[in-house]
């Protein structure tokens, strides 16, 4: 270990760390190994209190800076970020067990990117000039005032930052609770802000569980909630969150489909099937667990991917040559493990993998399945986990709908040479994000988020600025005002 993982005190308020022992236990146990690395309290009701305190005095100066100002600060932030690169991915590494090959270009980088960006347009924000005749009416592009960030375990700075520089640009401030599994980035991201300037009590990290969460958004001086997280969560969160009419942003869970036409460069189509089922070992929201490849290239296709499954190295995730990490937790493993177990009872046929490695921590071998049925257990629930399922099909509109024959809307992909083909078969999915010969590339510039049951709102993009703001429309009389009496 090249630093301590236990940091200063558990939680971020008002520009210092706090800790209360009084808090629920939160141990943070490093997934490649099983080893406690930090132990941490979950936040007390009165430490909640203290956070939303902070962050609802600090707001109005926060919002009274210029854009410019703000910005400033933001990007000053990821500059920092991107400094101290490597120890932040160290530091998620710990906190996820992904491997550094991986958190070293994916993760501070990727919250580092949202800061920059969202830091630039901070100075952009305007609302417009409407002329009628001698009257006009402006709008005035306006802060939310104190909002809540929730994060999911599988991206924990990219998520913090996703949701912070957004808020924070557009002169929001924000109580961030991360996921009690992965606890420890937020704080280094709370800790970066306040050293690139931010004012006190604009960030704020409390840690816990769902109550934590659940008492952030019952909160009445709260007025926005965004959280990454499953579709159970999401729909207590959004219920809550509608008895105070509070705006939300729902980033949750998928089951997308990545479509291959026989047409399509095999190579390429196999590895953005590995990318879009083994990355960060499967445990990413937008992932393409549905494959489904068309009839003439299908056992080449399988072939291929299971040559190139050889290429997975498991081992110490710091060492930058392994590629694939253990599941974030004990509890993760087994519900992984527990789909596998289904998907062998229901009949689908299990081309590679499904075990345990032989090693400690929370290991589960990269798995495919072949010949998977719509209706089995894991064509349909999101697993979240290193599971692929590969489904045969004919006909591009057979295709489309099988691939929109599910609740969720995330993400999908499409590999085929004939563009127009490509174009037509996007057009006709229900999916907020979609690739075109290449998957799960999400850059901070392309709006993010999910249809149906995936989510509500967007994250990323200048779009973001509208699900962080709110507009007041300014009506200006120039002349007398008429009465009918
Ligand atoms: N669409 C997206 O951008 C992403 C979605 N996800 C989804 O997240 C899920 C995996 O993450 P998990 O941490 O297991 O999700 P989860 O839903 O169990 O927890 C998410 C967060 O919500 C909190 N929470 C739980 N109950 C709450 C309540 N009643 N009120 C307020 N907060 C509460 C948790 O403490 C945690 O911080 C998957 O379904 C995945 O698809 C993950 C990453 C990205």
């Amino acid at each position: 270990m090249s630093y301590d993982t236990q940091p200063e005190a558990s939680h971020f308020i008002d520009g210092a760390y706090v800790e209360d022992e009084a808090g629920a236990a939160l141990p943070v146990i490093y997934p490649a190994t099983g080893a406690t690395v930090a132990n941490l309290h979950a936040a007390t009701p009165a430490l909640v209190d203290r956070a939303i305190a902070a962050a609802k005095r600090a707001q109005p100066a926060w919002a009274a800076m210029t854009g410019t100002e703000r910005g400033r600060i933001l990007r000053r932030a990821a500059d920092i970020m991107r400094e101290r690169n490597r120890e932040l991915s160290e530091l998620e590494t710990y906190d996820t067990g992904k491997p550094l090959q991986e958190t070293l270009v994916a993760d501070a980088t990727s919250g580092a990117d949202a800061l920059e960006y969202f830091g630039g347009i901070a100075a952009t924000l305007a609302g417009e000039h409407i002329q009628l005749g001698e009257d006009f009416i402006y709008t005035r592009r306006e802060p939310l005032g104190v909002t809540v960030g929730i994060g999911a375990w599988n991206y924990p700075t990219q998520i913090a930052c996703w949701k912070a520089a957004p808020a924070l640009a557009c002169g929001n401030t924000m109580v961030f609770k991360p996921s009690e599994t992965t606890p420890l980035c937020a704080l280094k991201v709370a800790e970066i802000l306040k050293e690139a300037g931010l004012p006190d009590g604009v960030f704020n990290v409390v840690q816990g569980y769902g109550e934590v969460g659940a008492g952030l958004v019952g909160d009445d001086r709260v007025s926005k909630v965004s959280l990454t997280g499953s579709v159970p969560t999401g729909r207590k969160v959004y219920a809550a969150a509608a008895a105070d009419m509070k705006s939300v942003t729902m980033e949750l869970g998928g089951k997308s489909p990545l479509v291959i036409f026989d047409d399509a460069s095999l190579e390429d189509a196999v590895s953005a099937a590995i990318n879009a089922n083994f990355y960060s070992t499967g445990q990413v929201c937008s992932n393409g667990t549905r494959v489904f490849v068309q009839d003439g290239i299908r056992d080449a296709f399988i072939e291929r991917l299971s040559e190139r499954l050889k290429g997975v190295k498991m081992g110490d995730p710091m060492d930058q040559s392994v590629n694939f990490g253990p599941m974030v937790s004990e509890r993760q493993r087994e519900i992984v493990e527990g789909f596998i177990s289904q998907g062998v009872a229901e009949g689908a046929r299990l081309v590679t993998g499904g075990g345990r490695p032989e090693r400690e921590g929370f290991w589960i071998e990269p798995t495919v399945f072949a010949d998977v049925k719509d209706d089995m257990t894991i064509a349909r629930e999101e697993i979240f986990g290193p599971v692929m399922s590969v489904f045969g099909f004919a006909t591009e509109e057979e295709a489309l709908e099988r691939a929109n024959a599910t609740v969720y809307g995330l993400s999908a992909g499409v590999f085929t040479r004939d563009l127009a083909r490509a174009h037509r078969f996007v057009a006709g999915l229900q999916a907020g994000s979609c690739w075109i010969n290449t998957y799960n590339l999400t850059p901070v510039e392309a709006p993010f988020g999910g249809m149906k049951m995936s989510g509500v709102g967007r994250e990323n993009g200048q779009v973001a600025i509208e699900h962080w703001s709110q507009l007041k429309t300014v009506y200006v009389a120039m002349g007398e005002v008429e009465a009918p009496f």
